[in-house]
């Protein structure tokens, strides 16, 4: 058996810095990954399937097409037929812009790359991912990134202190094309970001500065928002808090990861809310080996 964890992807910042003529719009945005993730499991079989658990589960049962599967589908090539039987432990809020389906289509690659032994790196797993969602090619790495045009173009971030991030959503689903089409106002420029930050008080100053400008769309749209928010900045030693992506889920930022686990216990039961540290900057493997055979 295969298992990949797939992290939330969160937009520390988010400019809309222009719109192509085909309606997608360009962005400049820090990515980073976790604190939270979905799971996906693969055992060899002859046909492909997919079955679904975990508490928002329930929710992607409907789907006609599930990312995942379009994600195995992308990496065979025409008239090549391989089996997976794929469990997809569902434990990210669905439509709630931290990415949980590209980070699960990413996921589908990187495992199915390896239990079919379709040999492609990194670079080429991006490359399938950029038609599965805008979102998908920063998945495949889960690393901090910097994402421009509307996600394809991904460089390193600036190198990350060490940091705690709590990720709250108040149960209630966002769809992307309607915050866009909601959004007002012009274009922001891209952000200029050091190479390093010394600590989380010193990415919280800069990252102050810019905004995610999505957010004033998506507060129109999803009024608990705005509680969410409030909620994030009364909470011991939150730096600095802000909607990640189109919404409706928020991040607060704070020092350490022990500080966000016990902010994360504040948050009233009836929201989703989890707290602790990065992946990717810090020593957290993405690619497990095999577990049990
Ligand atoms: C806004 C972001 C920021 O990271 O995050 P989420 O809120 O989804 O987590 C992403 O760009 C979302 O990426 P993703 O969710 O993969 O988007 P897609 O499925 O490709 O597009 C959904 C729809 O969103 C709009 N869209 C998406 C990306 C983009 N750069 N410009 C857009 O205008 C388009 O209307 C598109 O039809
Ligand atoms: N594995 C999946 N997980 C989540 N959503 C999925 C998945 N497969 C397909 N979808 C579809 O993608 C849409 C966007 O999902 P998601 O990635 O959770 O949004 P966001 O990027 O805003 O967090 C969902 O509303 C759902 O219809």
């Amino acid at each position: 058996m295969l298992l990949e964890p797939a992290p939330a992807k969160v937009n520390l910042y988010l400019h809309v810095t222009g719109r192509r003529e085909d309606g997608y719009h360009l962005l400049d945005s820090l990515a980073v990954f976790g604190p939270a993730a979905d799971a996906l499991q693969a055992v060899p079989a002859e046909t492909l399937s997919l079955s679904l658990e975990g508490p928002f589960g329930d929710a992607l049962v409907a789907e006609a097409d599930n990312l995942v599967l379009r994600a195995a589908r992308a990496l065979l090539p025409e008239g090549v037929m391989h089996g997976a039987a794929l469990r997809l432990t569902k434990c990210l809020p669905v439509a709630s812009g931290i990415g949980g389906g590209s980070a699960d289509a990413a996921a589908a690659l990187r495992l199915l790359n390896r239990l079919w032994a379709t040999g492609l790196d990194e670079a080429a797993l991006a490359a399938l991912a950029a038609p599965l969602g805008a979102d998908v090619p920063v998945c495949v790495a889960s690393r901090p990134a910097v994402m421009q045009g509307i996600g394809e173009l991904i460089r390193p971030a600036p190198t990350l202190p060490e940091c705690g991030l709590l990720l709250v959503n108040p149960r209630v689903p966002l769809a992307t094309p309607a915050v866009f089409r909601a959004r007002q106002g012009g274009f922001s420029p891209p952000a200029v970001l050091p190479e390093s930050w010394p600590d989380a008080a010193a990415m919280a100053t800069d990252l102050a500065r810019l905004g995610n400008d999505l957010e004033a769309a998506a507060l129109s749209l999803c009024s608990p928002i705005g509680e969410v928010l409030a909620a994030l900045r009364g909470q011991p030693g939150c730096l600095l808090a802000r909607m990640s992506g189109s919404g409706a889920t928020c991040f607060g930022l704070f020092a350490t990861p022990a500080e966000a686990e016990t902010a994360a216990r504040a948050m009233p039961s009836t929201w989703w809310a989890s707290g602790g540290g990065l992946y990717g900057a810090r020593p957290v493997s993405l690619h497990p080996g095999p577990v049990g055979v």
